[in-house]
């Protein structure tokens, strides 16, 4: 029986959530606080947590890392309210499932539930086997690693370089936001280089503790510090002969881009407590969704580091950048659920399609790919219709059905300049208003020439 914990600070919701599950067939338990979570989730394996995003005392994305931190496998479902989307892809990003927008009735949160393990169960399955990531615009058998190129000119020329730059051994930085396909076109450039029947290994550089970090990319012997109960081998060497992908690289301590600089540079690592040198060849791939070209002009991220990593850069551009392209990705990803799902959902309703191209797709294709899998759970016809989507993507088209007869781009000026007063010129704040990503509201600001 699979094994659920609800954290949720609101007593009584939480224990008709508990009896509702209870009832369908799980073991649950609850928590009401951060710290009654942490003690259960250390002392049991769980399957699935599902948690509030907003506790009190405790910052629900950290709590999410915790939770991943000790179990991995562990799949989470956040619950949130309407306006906290921007978090709610915030937690996709470090790891959750899913997220659902309160207030959900029972057979969605069921179905959110079944279709979370279920995944847990093909990772397992399918641990072991490895397809390579084939290029295509055709979404006939789309397995998790078909990479669609799509048809706008900017996928194109995304496309041309990836091809261009895979078979030679240029670093390679990727750029783009949050979910646009940084990952997926690191493995590509893996898949079609000559060390392709050698390890891909990706870090995430944001989720590694700086303390830990000299050991987790060079490794450690037994007895080196507290903890190392065994050699262990780190990323450079898991990755050698193979490609090293570096994903937030931005993240990385001063301390630890001196260290990764020196090892690109001598290509040898040391062991932390060994004087051994271990000689490695690797190619590096590295990923940021910040401007780095800032970070290195402001003295947080080393200039010599970023001209290694930067032999060749590839910009992805986001969604809402190559919305001619969205059409193929929402069948790719349709195809993809109905396989994952078991179902036969054929397409979308026109209301549907409208509401997918005015949407702004903060978390990009990771975004279009989640709310496309939710519909195709709650259909139960032949087409997703608007009522299968979370509320959050068509209410921002309804906030916008009476601008018509304006200009757009007068109307989102307005909006832009609106969001700007109401968060005192914070851009952080006044982009989640929006719900774009701080990158596309600096965009829009430049765009529309806006002096503020
Ligand atoms: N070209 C593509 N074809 C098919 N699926 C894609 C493509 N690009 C991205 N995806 C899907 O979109 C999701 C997000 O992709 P990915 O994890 O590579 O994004 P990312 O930019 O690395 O995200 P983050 O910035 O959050 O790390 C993945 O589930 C991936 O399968």
């Amino acid at each position: 029986m699979p094994k659920l914990l609800i954290i949720e600070d609101d007593a009584a919701f939480c224990q008709m959530l508990q009896k509702f599950l209870i009832r369908n067939g799980y073991d649950v338990d609850v928590s009401f606080t951060a710290q009654d979570a942490k003690t259960k989730f250390k002392a049991t394996t769980y399957n699935l947590v599902l948690t509030d995003l907003r506790l009190p005392n405790y910052d629900g994305l950290q709590l999410l890392s915790d939770i991943k931190d000790v179990n991995p496998k562990t799949q989470v479902i956040v619950m949130t309210g309407y306006a906290e989307v921007t978090s709610a892809v915030e937690a996709m990003k470090k790891g959750a499932y899913d997220y659902i927008s309160k207030p959900f009735t029972p057979e969605e949160i069921l179905m959110q539930i079944k279709s979370a393990l279920n995944q847990e169960a093909d990772r397992q399955l399918d641990s072991g086997t490895k397809e390579s990531h084939k290029f295509e615009n055709t979404v006939d058998e789309p397995s998790e690693n078909r990479v669609v190129v799509g048809l706008s000119e900017a996928s194109k020329k995304l496309h041309e370089y990836i091809k261009l730059v895979a078979p030679t051994d240029m670093s390679v930085l990727i750029t783009g936001e949050s979910g646009t396909g940084k990952e997926v076109t690191a493995r590509a450039i893996h898949d079609n280089s000559k060390r392709k029947e050698q390890s891909f290994v990706a870090v995430d550089c944001g989720a590694i503790p700086k303390e830990i970090a000299t050991s987790e990319f060079f490794g450690h012997v037994k007895g080196s510090f507290t903890g190392a109960v065994e050699d262990k081998k780190g990323h450079f060497e898991a990755a050698n002969g193979g490609t090293l992908f570096l994903d937030e690289i931005g993240n990385l301590s001063y301390e630890n881009q001196i260290q990764l600089l020196r090892a690109l540079q001598e290509r040898k690592i040391k062991r932390v407590g060994s004087n051994k040198e271990i000689d490695v060849d690797i190619r590096i791939v590295t990923a940021t969704n910040e401007d780095l070209t800032e970070a290195v002009e402001n003295g947080s991220f080393r200039e010599d580091l970023f001209h290694r990593i930067n032999e060749f850069s590839v910009e992805i551009p986001s969604l809402e950048d190559r919305v001619e392209d969205l059409p193929l990705f929402a069948d790719f990803f349709l195809r993809k659920a109905n396989r994952s799902l078991g179902k036969n959902v054929e397409g979308f309703s026109e209301d549907v399609k409208d509401i997918f191209r005015q949407y702004h797709w903060p978390g990009n294709l990771r975004e279009l790919q989640n709310v496309i899998k939710r519909a195709v759970l709650l259909t139960s016809g032949n087409t997703v219709e608007k009522e299968a989507l979370p509320k959050e993507v068509y209410r921002s088209k309804e906030s916008n059905v009476n601008v018509d007869n304006f200009s757009k781009a007068d109307y989102e000026k307005e909006q832009i300049v609106k969001a700007l007063k109401q968060s005192n010129f914070n851009k952080s704040k006044a982009a989640k208003l929006l719900q774009i990503t701080r990158k596309t509201l600096y965009n829009k600001i430049n765009h529309y020439n806006l002096d503020l």
